[in-house]
């Protein structure tokens, strides 16, 4: 039986194309979407059947939800009444909960909220799952199948999915931030721009190596890198004046309240 993702926009193509290479063979893969000429470029670029939301949810086993939050309960109003008892229903939006998707489909079906990351493009996502009143062992256990291919799975209880949204959903755009400023700060010193790009980005990938594969507290590997009275102190203590850890959780924080916000539109 096929799986469907409804709502195939960044987010939707992303899962789509890291089920693809996680070897679902196309003809076992459905999309829809809103606009037509959407529709054509999903078809062309994967091979997979663009149909109809109706369609799709009479025809595949799991169904992914992958609209806006604000379009969900849209969604669910068009499909609620056709999804058969049984059907494994994921949910990928931010902020929407799986009292919210259950609410809106007739039959009693399992549930499971998952809040991934865009590095689901390069098969290092985080993917943090949770069950909805009726998901059993046996639901956590299918979607943890579906996304350990494209990254890391993490189960967590529900009361935690908006932190999860704000801390690893929205994750990779801090980091994106971050590296915009640090190559903004290059500039400034006269670096030229690639140049400048290049270093930053090597500089993460290999910092961000060193904490998955050393096993070392973040504090531990910024110590190694801090002489006393050298110079990346003289930036940590510039950090420091800025309250730049104050306003990460404070950014992080209006970030998970932002997601409370999303399930009422
Ligand atoms: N972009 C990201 O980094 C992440 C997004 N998400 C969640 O994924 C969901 C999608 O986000 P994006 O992909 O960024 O947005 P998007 O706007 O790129 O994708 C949503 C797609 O759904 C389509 N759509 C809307 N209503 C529809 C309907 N009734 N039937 C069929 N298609 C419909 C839209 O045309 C659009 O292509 C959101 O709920 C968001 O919270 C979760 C984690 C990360
Ligand atoms: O910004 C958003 O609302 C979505 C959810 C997590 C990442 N992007």
């Amino acid at each position: 039986m096929p799986i469907a993702i409804l709502g195939t926009g960044k987010m939707g193509e992303a899962l789509l194309s890291g089920l693809l290479r996680a070897g679902f063979e196309p003809d076992r893969v459905l999309a829809t979407v809103r606009r037509p000429e959407r529709g054509e470029v999903i078809a062309e670029r994967y091979k997979v059947r663009v149909v109809p939301n109706v369609e799709a949810a009479q025809t595949a086993s799991t169904l992914v939800l992958a609209v806006k939050p604000q379009d969900m309960a849209r969604l669910l109003d068009e499909i609620g009444p056709h999804v058969p008892a049984g059907t494994l229903v994921i949910s990928a939006a931010a902020g929407i909960t799986t009292a919210f998707v259950e609410a809106r489909i007739k039959e009693r079906v399992p549930v499971v909220r998952v809040m991934s990351n865009t590095p689901v493009l390069v098969d290092e996502a985080m993917s943090v799952i949770s069950a909805g009143s009726h998901a059993e062992e046996e639901h956590l256990r299918r979607v943890e199948e579906l996304f350990s291919p494209v990254g890391k799975v993490l189960r967590l209880p529900e009361s935690l999915q908006d932190a999860a949204t704000a801390l690893s959903g929205s994750g990779p755009a801090y980091f994106f931030y971050l590296v915009e400023a640090m190559v903004d700060a290059g500039i400034l010193l006269g670096m030229p721009r690639a140049a400048a790009l290049e270093m930053v980005i090597q500089t993460l990938v290999g910092s961000a190596i060193m904490l998955r594969d050393s096993g070392e507290h973040p504090v531990i590997l910024r110590e190694a890198v801090t002489s006393p009275g050298g110079t990346t102190i003289a930036a940590v203590a510039e950090l420091e004046r800025h309250r730049v850890r104050a306003a990460f959780l404070d950014a992080i924080s209006a970030a998970r309240d932002r997601g409370r916000e999303l399930a009422s539109g």
